[in-house]
C-alpha cells in the first residue's frame, strides 16, 4: 500500500506551506514515511506497542539508548517520571521563577551595556538548565561543562564514526559527564530559538506588541509596592501573552518533526501497511501550516487562539503521547519571563 504514496526528496518546498498527505522518502539513511495528517500523527505518537523512538544512530548513542529506547513502554513511564520530576508541574516550576528571573535580568542588563552585536540569548537557556538540574548560581559547574555543550550539539547531527577527528568521537567523553542532563540541555536550546522568534515576530507586528505590553504593564500596576519580581499568579494572568507564544510556536514549529520506527509491520487505519524498520516522521511543520486545520496559516494571528478548537493532532509542537515534551511548561515559562522583562524595559 505504501507504494501508492508519493515519493519526495528532502523536506523543502512541499511541506513548508502545509499539505495534507503521507509521503515516502529516504531520510537519514532509512526508508521513511513523512506524515502530514493529524489523526495519523497522533496514532503514531501514541501507539508505543508498534512504534518506538527512531532518532539517528548518533543521537541514540550520545543521549544514551537507555534513556530512549531500551525500556518497555511501561518501564519507561516510571523512568521518565523520575527523570523529569524537577521540571513538571506548576509547583515545581514556581520554585524556579526567581532563579530564571535573575538570570534573564542580569543577562539583559549585561547585553544592553555592550556596544557591539552579541549572540543574543544562547547562553541563558544553558544556564537555566544547569540551574534547574544542578543549582542556580552554580558558576563552577558552568565553567566546567560549558565548553562541552557545542561539542555535544555538533555530534548529535554527525555520522556515528568513533575515530579521532570525527565529531561523534569528540563527544563520547563529554557525554559521560553530562549524561543526566544532556537531553534537557539540548532540548532547552529550542526555547532559545523560540525566544528569538518572539522578538522578531513582535517587532514585525507593532499592534500585537502594543497589546502585549499593555497587558504586562497592567500586571505590574496591580502589584503591591512591597512585591519584587514576578510570581506564578501574575504569570497565570498573562492571557494574551500565552496566545502570542502559542502562535509563535505554531508558525515557527521549531521541532519540525518527531521520529518513530515501526518494530513490526503495522496496518494504519486499514489504509496503509508500514513495513517493519521504516521510520515515521510526524511532520508537525506541515500540519501547523496546513490551511485545512489553521486558516491563513502563514499569518501571525494570536487572537486565533481565543476559543480555538484545534483538531486532535493538528497542534503538536511538543509532540504527543508518552513522549510529550516534559520541558513544555518550563519552556513556556522561560519565554514568558524573558518577554516580560525584554518588552517592558528594552528596545
Ligand atoms: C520551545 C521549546 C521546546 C520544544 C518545541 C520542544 C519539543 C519537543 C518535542 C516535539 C519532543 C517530543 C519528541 C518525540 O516525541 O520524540 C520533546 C521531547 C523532549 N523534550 Fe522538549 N521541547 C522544548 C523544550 C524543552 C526543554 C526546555 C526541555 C528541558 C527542560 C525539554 C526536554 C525534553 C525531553 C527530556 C524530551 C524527551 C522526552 C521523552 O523522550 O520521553 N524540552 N521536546
Amino acid at each position: 500500500m505504501i507504494d501508492n504514496t508519493e515519493s519526495v526528496r528532502g523536506s523543502g518546498g512541499y511541506f513548508r506551506y502545509g499539505r495534507t498527505g503521507i509521503y515516502k522518502t529516504h531520510l537519514f539513511g532509512k526508508p521513511s514515511i513523512i506524515i502530514c495528517i493529524p489523526e495519523m500523527c497522533r496514532r503514531v505518537m501514541t501507539d508505543d506497542q508498534h512504534f518506538r523512538v527512531g532518532y539517528s544512530t548518533s543521537f541514540m548513542k550520545l543521549l544514551g539508548s537507555e534513556l530512549l529506547a531500551s525500556y518497555s513502554p511501561e518501564e519507561y513511564k516510571g523512568v521518565r517520571r523520575l527523570a523529569t520530576a524537577p521540571i513538571v508541574g506548576h509547583n515545581s516550576l514556581a520554585e524556579y521563577i526567581d532563579g530564571i528571573e535573575d538570570l534573564i535580568m542580569n543577562s539583559l542588563d549585561e547585553w544592553s551595556s555592550m556596544n557591539h552585536p552579541i549572540e543574543l540569548l544562547k547562553e541563558i537557556t544553558f544556564k537555566v538548565m544547569i540551574g534547574i538540574f544542578l543549582g542556580f548560581n552554580n558558576n563552577s559547574v558552568i565553567a566546567k561543562v560549558g565548553h562541552l555543550f557545542p561539542i555535544m550539539s555538533n555530534a548529535l547531527i554527525s555520522l556515528p564514526v568513533n575515530v579521532q577527528g570525527f565529531a561523534f568521537h569528540k563527544a563520547l567523553k563529554p557525554r559521560r559527564k553530562l549524561a543526566r542532563i544532556i537531553q534537557s540541555i539540548v532540548e532547552g536550546r529550542k526555547k532559545t530559538v523560540a525566544m528569538m522568534w518572539s522578538v522578531i515576530y513582535l517587532t514585525e507586528h507593532p499592534h500585537i506588541l502594543k497589546k502585549v505590553k499593555e497587558e504586562q504593564e497592567e500586571i505590574i500596576q496591580a502589584r503591591p509596592p512591597s512585591q519584587k519580581g514576578l510570581n506564578i499568579r501574575e504569570i497565570k494572568q498573562m492571557a494574551y501573552l500565552v496566545k502570542v507564544i502559542d502562535e509563535i510556536i505554531r508558525i515557527t514549529t521549531i521541532t519540525f518533526t518527531t521520529f518513530r520506527e515501526a518494530h513490526v509491520d503495522v496496518n494504519i487505519n486499514g489504509c496503509y501497511v508500514i513495513p517493519e524498520g521504516w521510520r515515521l516522521l510526524s511532520w508537525a511543520r506541515a500540519v501547523h501550516l496546513d490551511p485545512e486545520y489553521h486558516p491563513n496559516p502563514q499569518q501571525f494571528i494570536p487572537s486565533r487562539w481565543e476559543d480555538y478548537n484545534v483538531k486532535v493532532g493538528s497542534f503538536i509542537p511538543f509532540g504527543y503521547g508518552s513522549r510529550l515534551c516534559p520541558g513544555m511548561d518550563l519552556a513556556k515559562l522561560g519565554i514568558t519571563i524573558f518577554l516580560h522583562y525584554f518588552l517592558l524595559n528594552y528596545k
